[in-house]
């Protein structure tokens, strides 16, 4: 609770104070509140994706704003998908952390399943990514992001979870310029030696996923790696139209930095992008590239809020 307030003024928390005693108390009989989307107004959508719509939504009492996530069973079944939901819900649940966006409650009733989560008001990344000047994010502000999805990730694997689908669609942004990893449909638990099977974009797949051998927690390293190298040059190192030409540079790990790319970034990249002996999360976040660029960038935003209040 503190860190969902960090941002509330002080006259709004009484009535999430009271809604989130909704949501932990029980009543005589020990079973804890159940939601309905009766206690939710909905409102203006956010965004869609394959299974599901999200909506901002009110819940009536505490007036307490969520991103409702509203998914259609039907959908899921022909999508084969229920497994997957089930798992994003029992994981994403569980995991409370600054850079992992909450899931604070979730209800279904005879055709909807609704994931009540924390509002990320920036929306997806990928589409800032898209939009900043020349396609890319300075090394400061990718130095800073960078750091925040490694510390998300080492709680994840603090916690046996592998999240396996990190890229910038799955990560949103909020109005404090602080990242959100979401979407952890794909995410497993470790030790996990089950061969995945091969989905989505194949531009951040490590090796050792490309040659379906075994693998483990360090496939997120990689991605960080690839999600790094993005935010700095606009794309991924091995995106090619052809899937068969992407396989066979991530083998031979066929990339080149532009020459704009500083040396510390170079260096750091290529401790992550690697088949053997990829640098720790908590490396990353000691890097000094990494520390310095999120200095820059926090002293950055912080100059821009002083001018405002100017
Ligand atoms: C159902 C949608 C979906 C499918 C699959 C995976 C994911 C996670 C990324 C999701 N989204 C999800 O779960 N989401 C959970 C969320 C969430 C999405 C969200 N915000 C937004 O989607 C959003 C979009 C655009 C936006 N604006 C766009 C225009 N700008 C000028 C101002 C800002 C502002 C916020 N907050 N919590």
């Amino acid at each position: 609770l503190p860190h969902l307030l960090k941002n509330v003024p002080e006259e709004h928390q009484e009535p999430i104070k009271q809604m989130c005693l909704k949501m932990m108390s029980h009543d005589a009989y020990g079973k804890p509140y159940q939601w309905t989307s009766r206690d939710f107004e909905m409102g203006a959508p956010l965004g869609r994706g394959k299974f599901g719509r999200v909506y901002l939504a009110r819940e009536r009492h505490s007036h307490f704003m969520v991103a409702m996530k509203v998914m259609f069973k039907e959908e899921l079944r022909k999508g084969n998908v229920q497994r997957q939901v089930l798992r994003e819900i029992e994981i994403q649940s569980r995991l409370k952390h600054p850079n992992i966006l909450r899931l604070l409650t979730w209800f279904h009733d005879e055709s909807r399943i609704y994931l009540a989560l924390e509002i990320a008001s920036e929306g997806e990344l990928f589409k800032h990514l898209r939009n900043a000047p020349n396609h890319r994010f300075d090394e400061p502000r990718s130095a800073k992001y960078t750091y925040q999805v490694a510390n998300a990730l080492n709680y994840c694997h603090l916690n046996n979870v592998i999240h396996r689908d990190l890229k910038p669609e799955n990560i949103l942004l909020t109005s404090s310029d602080d990242l959100k990893l979401a979407d952890f449909g794909w995410s497993a638990h470790t030790p996990h030696n089950k061969r995945k099977t091969l989905c989505g974009t194949l531009d951040y797949l490590p090796p050792e996923m490309v040659k379906g051998e075994y693998y483990d927690a360090s496939v997120d390293q990689w991605c960080l790696g690839i999600l790094c190298y993005e935010f700095l040059v606009g794309n991924p190192p091995f995106e090619s139209n052809n899937s068969e030409i992407t396989y066979k540079k991530i083998k031979h790990l066929d990339m080149h930095y532009p020459s704009h790319m500083s040396a510390g970034a170079k260096e750091f990249i290529s401790g992550l992008i690697r088949c053997e002996g990829r640098i720790s999360l908590v490396e990353v976040m000691t890097n000094p590239w990494v520390k310095e660029g999120m200095a820059i960038r926090n002293a950055q935003l912080q100059q821009q809020k002083n001018e405002r209040g100017k």
